[in-house]
């Protein structure tokens, strides 16, 4: 079986040549269908960085990330086809409806006619817009937006998910709804969540790996993680690994 999604000692720096700043430092992994990855690290470790690559939305300085077999750099559309991406934020037109938004993602997806319809009311369904589809993008709450990001990453059911904070601006209810759907896309697909909340990583998670200036400084399943520490605290594993990086 083809692997998910291979990393390839990806690498990127940001600023001038004088005041030259890595952000990611030769990152590499691999993820296999049925595994739910936790991307942790502090504030500017180079998670949504390293997702944008993985995604094609900015280009490394150095290595690639495999997709399905499909390397992003020079297979740019099969990689993509692959994809669902929910960047950091909400990016989406905000004068649009959120139906009429999601109609257009599902055309530039390639789908017409009844299918088109079909897909779009399924991640309405899955992210529960229903209520607010004739409703413009930019009169949403922040939760709202999130889960409109959500449901054009998962539109075209692509066996690859690269979510960037997916519960981010969502109250309790929505967050355990959130997971709920990760929880069951998850045996068909590969799903990378980055996180700031570690409840989440064993909530969803069957798999953290924690990178700390653009590099990893540890990587098991939570269990193995958390054993690591004496207090068996998540919080603790994640504070003394990126603490002296
Ligand atoms: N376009 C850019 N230009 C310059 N520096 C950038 C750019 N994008 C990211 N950086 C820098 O790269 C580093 C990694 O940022 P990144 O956003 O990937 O971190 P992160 O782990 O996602 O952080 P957070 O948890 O705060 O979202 C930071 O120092 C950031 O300031």
């Amino acid at each position: 079986m083809t692997t998910a999604l291979s990393v390839r000692g990806l690498h990127k720096s940001f600023g001038p040549a004088n005041a030259r700043k890595t952000a990611v430092d030769g990152l590499s992994f691999e993820l296999e269908q049925g595994e739910v990855l936790g991307f942790l690290g502090p504030n500017g470790a180079g998670k949504s960085t390293t997702m944008k690559m993985i995604c094609g939305f900015l280009a490394p300085d150095a290595g690639t990330a495999i997709v399905c077999g499909h390397n992003v750099l020079s297979h740019p559309i099969a990689a993509k086809s692959a994809i669902g991406y929910l960047p950091e934020g909400a990016p989406a037109y905000p004068d649009m409806t959120v139906l009429a938004f999601l109609d257009f993602i599902g055309a530039i997806r390639g789908f017409d006619g009844a299918e088109r319809g079909e897909r779009v009311a399924d991640a309405m369904a899955k992210t529960q817009l229903k209520e607010v589809a004739h409703q413009p993008i930019e009169t949403l709450s922040k939760g709202f937006k999130r889960r409109v990001g959500l449901a054009q990453a998962l539109l075209h059911n692509p066996p690859v998910l690269i979510l960037d904070e997916p519960t981010d601006g969502l109250d309790p209810n929505q967050k355990f709804e959130v997971r709920k759907l990760i929880k069951e896309m998850a045996a068909t697909k590969a799903i990378v969540i980055s996180t700031h909340i570690l409840e989440e990583v064993d909530a969803v998670c069957t798999r953290a790996v924690i990178i700390a200036r653009g590099r990893i400084v540890a990587d098991g399943t939570p269990a193995e993680l958390r054993g690591r520490s004496t207090s068996g605290n998540l919080d603790d594993v994640f504070r003394e690994v990126t603490a002296n990086v």
